[in-house]
């Protein structure tokens, strides 16, 4: 019965979960951004708001330290439903990121995307004496942190031009740096604004060292994984966790409150008629369908990172004390990743 459910405080600790996703096309994009920086004026780093300090990649910080930043909280939309807790969030984001500007963005809300152009102008205007061209903005990321995204919104609310970067529900879809693209005319600005302001998309570039076995579910969670990585039932299972300490009712119309998630995958089968050979439950199947549905915002929006005064200052003190990652110890991370998706083909076929 509903009024009897316990939920589960903690989550098992899965030592054997991979803890890596640092491909080759991301090393390589990160050494690319490195070269390009003495053309860039600013960095905006985007991060996801269902997870901001789990989604923050130091690796952005270390190699593109020279330029001045902008960090933009995406996906906004799909974070809470509490308006008094989103307010008290992001003003202790705010102050953590002082003095550089950060931002709450919702891809497709005009005004949260008037915001950020409101700070991107004013950056221009301070910049454009010494620039001729125009400033150019580079903008980067974890994978599917919503990066395109939020160019192609900057580039519709500004110019009312149409999507020029393609994005997806699944991470790696930008492989490459892009060529600038408009996000504002000259004219647009005060001072002398050259061509305008011009965006160039970056790929998502995952952290090497994921920490622990929490921090790796939650990223994938988000979508910042391959969905072949980590087994689908594993994922609904680290979601129904959540679920269950957020609002147990929000799967009501498929089953009663569990802490069971083949239990909750099997009714949700029954329900949708997801059925293999035989009419046995495709429990796969169910769990990327319920795992997708949270990530489309149907299935309940929550913030998967406590975020206050004290683990903003302890998150800060432990990265200190994590000292700078070297691109070696990346290209390492990067040959355990290889390791990682290779084994899990394997299991795949097998
Ligand atoms: N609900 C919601 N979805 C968003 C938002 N921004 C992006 N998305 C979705 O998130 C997914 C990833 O967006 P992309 O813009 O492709 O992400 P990316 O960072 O460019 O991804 P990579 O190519 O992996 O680097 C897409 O399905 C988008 O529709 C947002 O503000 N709200």
């Amino acid at each position: 019965m509903a009024s009897s459910f316990v939920p589960r405080t903690v989550f098992p600790a899965l030592d054997s979960l991979p803890r890596s996703y640092f491909l080759g096309h991301h090393r390589a994009g990160l050494a690319k951004m490195k070269t390009m920086l003495s053309t860039i004026d600013l960095v905006i780093e985007c991060r996801d708001y269902r997870v901001p300090l789990t989604s923050h990649n130091p690796l952005f910080e270390e190699s593109l330290a020279e330029r001045e930043r902008m960090v933009v909280y995406t996906k906004k939309d799909l974070g809470s439903n509490d308006t008094a807790a989103d307010a008290e969030r992001e003003s202790l984001l705010r102050t953590h990121h002082a003095p550089h500007p950060t931002h709450f963005s919702t891809c497709t809300s005009p005004p949260s995307t008037r915001r950020i152009l409101t700070t991107l102008k004013a950056h221009a205007n301070a910049l454009s004496h010494h620039s001729l061209t125009g400033p150019r903005i580079l903008v980067v990321g974890m994978p599917n942190v919503g990066k395109s995204s939020l160019l192609n919104a900057l580039r519709a609310v500004s110019l009312s031009r149409g999507k020029v970067a393609h994005t997806g529900a699944q991470p790696g879809i930008t492989r490459k740096i892009g060529t600038g693209v408009k996000i504002l005319e000259g004219r647009q600005l005060e001072a002398e604004g050259g061509e305008g302001v011009y965006m160039m998309d970056t790929p998502g570039v995952f952290i090497p060292y994921v920490p622990n076995a929490q921090a790796m579910l939650k990223l994938a969670l988000c979508g910042m994984v391959k969905d072949t990585i980590i087994s689908p039932v594993t994922l609904a299972d680290y979601l129904l966790f959540w679920i269950n300490k957020v609002d147990p009712t929000l799967y009501a119309e498929y089953h009663e409150p569990t802490n069971e998630i083949v239990q909750l995958l099997e009714a949700v089968a029954r329900k949708t008629g997801r059925l293999m050979k035989g009419g046995v439950p495709d429990v796969e199947g169910c769990a990327l369908w319920i795992v997708q549905r949270w990530r489309n915002g149907l299935l309940g929006r929550f913030v998967l990172d406590e975020v206050s005064k004290e683990v903003l200052l302890e998150d800060g003190r432990r990265r200190k004390e994590g000292g700078p990652i070297s691109l070696n110890q990346a290209r390492r991370a990067d040959k355990e990743a290889k390791r990682v998706i290779s084994r899990s083909k394997k299991k795949a076929v097998g």
